[in-house]
């Protein structure tokens, strides 16, 4: 497994990282979704250049002009509830792609709320079968919800190639990941922070990322 960290080289991420991150600028519900899309399209724009390419003819008013199209056919796909921002920043840039939705939700599992296990109840995906593969999830903590997601849409076929994306990952979810996907998959991400605290949250990290989208939930 490849790992891509966005952050290695300055670029207007930073930009957008830092105002997801800022305790005060997030409570603002709109810009922390405005934020995470727009971190989904810059990463589609990374991934498209990993695609597949063959010249086209098209005619313009004046033409011929002989531009390289992607070949790939790509499925997004994305885990309730907090992947919904992101999976539209991914849209945005290839809005020829199929799409795909799976609900895997984190739910402690003992009363002092430090195990984590990961429910995946309901998916629906077209057919990944040899396609170009983007499974996108702003945050890789445990790497539980990532695994579950991908085991999930498996039903729907082998796809050829496998991107992972998230905003946010840690050393010890890339592993759990690396563990359940193909040699050959790449993770596209902006930070790799340094741990998580005793609730699984990423640390620093940002928060829940479904409640600062949405808002709390019962
Ligand atoms: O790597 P993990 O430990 O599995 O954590 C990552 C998951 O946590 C978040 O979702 P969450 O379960 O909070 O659901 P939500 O989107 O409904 O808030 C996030 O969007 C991932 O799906
Ligand atoms: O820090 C974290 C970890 C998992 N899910 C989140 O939304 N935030
Ligand atoms: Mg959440």
């Amino acid at each position: 497994m490849k790992t891509i960290n966005l952050s290695e080289q300055n670029s207007i991420l930073n930009q957008y990282m830092a105002e997801i991150r800022d305790v005060d600028y997030q409570r603002n519900r709109l810009l922390f979704r405005n934020n995470i899309e727009r971190i989904g399209e810059y990463m589609a724009c990374e991934i498209s250049k990993t695609l597949s390419y063959k010249q086209k003819e098209i005619q313009t008013p004046l033409g011929i002009a002989k531009i390289n199209l992607p070949e790939d056919e790509i499925v997004i796909a994305t885990v309730l509830r907090a992947g919904l921002p992101f999976h539209q920043g991914f849209l945005n840039v290839f809005d020829h792609a199929g799409n795909a939705f799976v609900s895997a939700y984190r739910m402690y599992t003992n009363r002092e709320h430090t195990e984590v296990g990961v429910r995946a109840e309901y998916m629906a995906s077209p057919s990944v079968e040899g396609k170009t593969l983007i499974i996108a999830d702003p945050m890789l903590a445990t790497g539980g919800s990532m695994a579950a997601g991908y085991e999930a849409l498996l039903k729907n076929g082998k796809p050829a190639c496998l991107h992972i994306a998230c905003v946010i990952a840690t050393e010890e979810g890339l592993d759990v990941v690396e563990q359940a996907v193909p040699e050959d998959t790449t993770v596209w991400c902006a930070s790799i922070d340094p741990g998580m605290n005793e609730h699984k949250y990423i640390v620093p990290g940002f928060g829940d990322a479904g409640d600062l989208c949405y808002g709390d939930k019962l």
